[in-house]
């Protein structure tokens, strides 16, 4: 039975015993109000026995009819009302029918005394008279004791109903309360054991058991409840299902995740294509080392690294080729240092080591040289064997620097000191690097000031024909009019220009101003010959330059014809494909191209001969000795055949002497070059010079 039922049927029961009560407590009233009107009822008829008893006595005593009349009417109106109370049958009403028939016999006596007494007064007449009065007066009397008996009966009724009321009444709250304690007890004793059974239900779930149901078939509000309950941990249940499945999914995400972060760790702190640390790695892992050496008083060396050559390879075999290289270079690094070293690689082919604990700078210098050793043995790439080198410059913590920056700015100029002294080698940082370095960067800046001013200024040098003694050209010689310094030579900045990447800007400065002076004597009726220019083995490397050239003649009117470049014989050596390509450009353009400084490389023959050129260059070096040195003699006689047998010609430079001029003419050189015939001079010098010196008459406009 559902607990509103119950509700129901507990509130319908009050109801039915509050109405009962209201019942009983108006029919004792009704009851109550009967008894009083009786006893009403007793007393008039008491009042009329008092007074019917006093007209008896009155007619007794003065035989006087008129109150026996009274009395008469008296009973009339007893009468009346004894006849309308006395139609019910209870003890009361005995005793009022009895009233009744007293009353109606005193009616009669009275009758009969009334019609003796008006028929005469004889004797007879007057016993009758008195027998009659006391006859009337025993039935008075038995109706006065008629009325007091109904009035005791009336009171004792009254107490009976108050009794008997009190009782139902106090039996009909004892049952309603009996009812309705039994029916809160029965309830309450369910009650509890319902939210008891729910009770536990609910404990199970809070501890974490899902699967928890409560069986409660009661068809009450309990058992909706208990069902919800169950439907709820259904869906818990489910949803703990799939939240187990989800945890599964999340523990199997994290997984994944944490291998992303450590492959994007591995990815964010190492190199690619040799899996060595990077430079963010490479930076912080320096930046501990120098921290914790602080601590311990420790030297923390640092190494960087270059490969040499490294650059000519790449450009030339390309970036696969070089790619193996570095992962070759790599791991001979890794193989010859300790497992406490650090190597990495800072990107191209820079690499850095620390070196910490430092106990003397011997240590150091024996690692460093067993990493020059290892990158001696040739690199095995395909086909390729290809002979590379390191330069590696060191700086020691706390000595050469105490944060990061410092150290790798100094291990890197110490770097740069190797590859300056021919590389393949180490050096230790020293003050005077920076000095040098500083230096450096003020003529950088210098230059950078003078390319933009125009500062540079162009000096010639005549070329004389051995076999005449004519000039047959002029080489262009830069020189930097430097506001402060005055005149600066070529040496002295074209390195830096080359290091800094305005070699290009300069060398298209000179050529410009060059064929521009060349043009301007041509127009003005004396011939130069033919205007040789140095070309920077970099800028050939800039796929613009022929363009740019091309512009440079189309601007300045200069013939191409009458153009030759003097290309460095190293650069031949460390040919790039892209290098060549251009050479190929120009000479395809109609521009000359010469070898300058030839016989300080090892370019063989079977080289020289596929290379677009047209003239070769003796060094300085082997003229100057000539005289004397029968070595020098014998290489530049060497250059001159070689030249002669590949159909090119052959310029000597640096002749200072007749000797050595009648030497090269001696071993059939074509041409030279030196302050025998005039050193590098300004425009009107030397236009003063080939005023009296007219070019070769031999050098036709189709010769050239
Ligand atoms: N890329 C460019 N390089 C240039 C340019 N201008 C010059 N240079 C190169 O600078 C180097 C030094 O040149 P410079 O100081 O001008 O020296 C030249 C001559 O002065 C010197 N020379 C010539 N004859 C003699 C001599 O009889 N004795 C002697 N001691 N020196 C002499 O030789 C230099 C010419 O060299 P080269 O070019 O090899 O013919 C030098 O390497 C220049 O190439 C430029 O514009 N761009």
């Amino acid at each position: 039975m559902k607990i509103s039922q119950r509700l129901v049927i507990l509130a319908t029961s009050a109801v039915a015993l509050s109405i009962a009560l209201t019942g009983n407590m108006l029919w004792q009233d009704y009851q109550q109000s009967r008894i009083f009107s009786r006893l009403e009822d007793a007393y008039r008829v008491q009042t009329g026995i008092e007074t019917m008893r006093a007209h008896l006595s009155n007619y007794q005593q003065n035989r006087n009819l008129s109150p026996l009349s009274e009395s008469r009417l008296l009973y009339e109106e007893l009468d009346v009302m004894l006849s309308q109370s006395a139609n019910t049958l209870d003890q009361q009403e005995v005793y009022l029918q009895s009233l009744n028939k007293r009353n109606n016999s005193v009616c009669f006596l009275l009758d009969q005394m009334i019609r003796i007494h008006e028929s005469g007064q004889d004797q007879s007449q007057t016993d009758a008279l008195t027998h009659l009065s006391n006859l009337l007066s025993s039935v008075i009397q038995s109706m006065s004791e008629d009325t007091v008996r109904l009035e005791q009966y009336a009171v004792e009724g009254s107490k009976q109903l108050h009794t008997q009321g009190n009782l139902l009444t106090g039996g009909l709250l004892l049952a309603l309360t009996l009812l309705l304690s039994g029916l809160s007890l029965r309830t309450a004793k369910l009650f509890k054991h319902r939210i008891s059974v729910l009770d536990q239900g609910i404990r199970h779930l809070s501890e974490g058991d899902t699967r928890i149901q409560i069986e409660m078939d009661t068809g009450d509000e309990f058992s909706e409840v208990a069902h919800h309950f169950n439907q709820m941990t259904d869906r818990l249940q489910e949803s703990s299902i799939s939240r187990n499945q989800l945890q599964i999914e999340v523990e199997r995400r994290t997984q994944e995740l944490e291998m992303q972060k450590q492959a994007l760790r591995q990815l964010a702190d190492h190199d690619e294509l040799t899996q060595l640390p990077n430079r963010t790695y490479f930076r912080n892992n320096l930046l501990s080392t120098i921290r914790k050496s602080e601590r311990h008083g420790n030297a923390v060396a640092v190494l960087f690294m270059d490969l040499d050559k490294f650059k000519q390879i790449n450009d030339s075999l390309g970036h696969n080729i070089g790619d193996e290289v570095l992962q070759e270079a790599s791991r001979r690094f890794r193989d010859r240092l300790r497992c406490s070293d650090f190597v990495a690689r800072l990107g191209g082919d820079e690499f850095t080591v620390i070196i910490e604990p430092v106990d003397n700078p011997q240590d150091v210098a024996n690692i460093a040289q067993q990493l020059l050793q290892c990158m001696q043995q040739p690199v095995l790439v395909k086909q390729h064997s290809l002979h590379l080198g390191t330069s590696i410059g060191i700086s020691v913590f706390p000595q050469d620097g105490k944060d990061v920056a410092t150290l790798m700015r100094n291990a890197d100029l110490a770097m740069y000191k190797a590859k300056e002294n021919g590389g393949n080698r180490f050096h230790f940082y020293s003050e005077d690097m920076t000095q040098d370095a500083l230096r450096k960067m003020s003529l950088e800046e210098e230059l950078r000031q003078a390319l933009q001013e125009d500062q540079l200024t162009v000096y010639y040098q005549p070329q004389y024909d051995l076999g005449n003694k004519k000039l047959v050209g002029v080489e262009a010689l830069v020189r930097w009019n430097h506001p402060e310094k005055g005149l600066v030579a070529p040496m002295e900045f074209i390195p830096l220009a080359e290091e800094r990447g305005l070699i290009n800007q300069l060398g298209l400065q000179v050529l410009q101003k060059a064929c521009t002076q060349c043009a301007q004597w041509l127009n003005e009726g004396f011939d130069p010959g033919i205007l040789a220019v140095n070309i920077s083995a970099r800028q050939l490397t800039e796929r613009q330059v022929p363009e740019q050239i091309s512009q440079i003649l189309k601007f300045t009117g200069w013939p191409v014809h009458r153009l030759e470049l003097e290309v460095t014989e190293s650069f031949f050596i460390s040919d790039t494909q892209r290098s060549l390509a251009v050479l190929n450009q120009l000479r395809d353009m109609g521009i000359k191209l010469a070898i300058d400084d030839f016989g300080t490389g090892y370019s063989s023959l079977s080289y020289l001969k596929q290379l677009p050129i047209s003239k070769l260059k003796i060094d300085r070096s082997f003229t100057r000795d000539l005289i004397d040195d029968a070595e020098d003699r014998a290489i530049s006689e060497a250059i001159i055949a070689l030249g002669k047998s590949l159909g090119l010609q052959v310029i000597a430079e640096g002749v200072e002497l007749e000797g050595q001029a009648d030497i090269l003419i001696h071993e059939g050189c074509d041409q030279a070059q030196g302050y025998l015939y005039g050193k590098p001079m300004s425009a009107e010098q030397f236009s003063l010079l080939a005023a009296a010196n007219p070019v070769s008459e031999g050098l036709t406009e189709t010769s050239l």
